[in-house]
């Protein structure tokens, strides 16, 4: 096992956004984990989040100044748009070859995402892409290395999902299908308590519309308002009983758990995703992406970590702080 999961972790999440993106089978956990223009990648998507957060969030000098940073970022985005604009050219081009030939697409009858981008319009498609991959990589891997510390630090409830997990896929290699994958109450309250624990940043923002009053106060509009919904659920015991503890069990449908819910809690305070039409565009993305990878590394293996002690440091999103050294031991069947 590598000394540091968290680039195969990074690897997994961005194949399956260029998988959506681009249409794209880009080859990163396997032979081309080495590729330049895969390394190039990843590495202008750290810039990204790093530069944007000095950039968007700090003294804006760069405004008046031709500040280094402001040069980087640019060369960045410049990178990711010269990956996109590659890789849809590839990607429509196979479409077209394999329309003239008669041949059906690798997915089926189902037209992917991206033909319906671009025959809307190719700019369109391309700045989707880039901004799937520029949003979309590093909560990914945080929710998805979060989830897997929690199911390591917690043995019981890794049995409990595995005894679930082991109920649709009965051999390590039984298929995963969009029906038995309906049967997974226990993995969804996981990924959800995954989440809770370890969320992508406190909250989101808003900029009001027009006035509004909140708890007695007037805001004005055009004032930016953050929401640190996800803080709280993360760490007031007054919205999560136990707060600091993984209990998938709190987001089961069974009234036996409902002590686990704390009593000012409204469904609305659970908004990882954020709400409304800016919420995230790549939910379904994760979902299908932490599901598939939790259920064949817990039925393969037992997860295990030694310690997981501020696993995570608080950056423009959170961020892995340890290398992430997971044990998986194989299971015998
Ligand atoms: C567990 C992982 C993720 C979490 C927790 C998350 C969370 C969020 C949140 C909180 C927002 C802002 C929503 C708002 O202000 O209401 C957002 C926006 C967005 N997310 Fe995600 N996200 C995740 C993964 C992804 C992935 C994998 C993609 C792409 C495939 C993606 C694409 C986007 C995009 C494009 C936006 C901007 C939407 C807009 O401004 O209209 N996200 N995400």
């Amino acid at each position: 096992m590598p000394d540091d999961f968290v680039e195969d972790i990074r690897n997994l999440v961005i194949e399956s956004i260029c998988s959506v993106a681009l249409n794209a089978h880009l080859g990163l956990l396997r032979e081309n984990r080495d590729n330049q223009d895969i390394v190039s990648l990843k590495c202008a998507l750290k810039d990204v989040v790093e530069l944007g957060f000095q950039l968007d969030m700090m003294p804006a000098l760069w405004k008046y100044l031709p500040v280094p940073s402001f040069k980087k970022l640019m060369a960045a985005l410049d990178t990711i748009t010269d990956f996109c604009c590659h890789h849809i050219e590839l990607a429509l081009r196979r479409v077209e070859d394999d329309a003239k030939a008669g041949r059906q697409a690798a997915l089926g009858l189902e037209t992917s995402i991206l033909e319906k981008l671009a025959k809307f319009d190719r700019q369109t498609a391309v700045i989707i892409a880039i901004d799937l991959l520029s949003a979309g990589a590093d909560p990914t891997l945080v929710s998805l290395g979060g989830t897997l510390l929690s199911l390591a630090k917690n043995p019981s409830k890794q049995d409990r999902l595995l005894e679930e997990i082991r109920g649709i896929l009965p051999d390590k290699d039984s298929p995963l299908t969009m029906e038995n994958m309906k049967s997974l109450p226990y993995l969804r309250a996981c990924i959800k308590e995954g989440i809770r624990l370890y969320p992508i940043g406190p909250g989101t923002l808003r900029r009001m519309p027009h006035d509004v009053v909140l708890s007695g106060y007037r805001v004005v509009a055009g004032t930016d308002v953050g929401i640190a919904a996800n803080y709280q659920m993360a760490n007031m015991e007054q919205f999560v009983p136990q707060v600091r503890e993984f209990i998938p069990e709190r987001w089961l449908r069974d009234e036996t758990n409902s002590h686990l819910v704390g009593e000012t809690a409204t469904p609305f305070m659970y908004l990882p995703f954020g709400f409304g039409p800016r919420s995230c565009a790549g939910k379904r993305i994760v979902d299908m992406m932490m599901e598939i990878a939790i259920a064949r590394l817990v039925r393969n293996f037992r997860i295990g970590f030694d310690s997981i002690e501020n696993a995570f440091k608080t950056q423009f999103f959170v961020q892995p702080n340890i290398p992430f050294k997971f044990k998986f031991v194989e299971r015998d069947d």
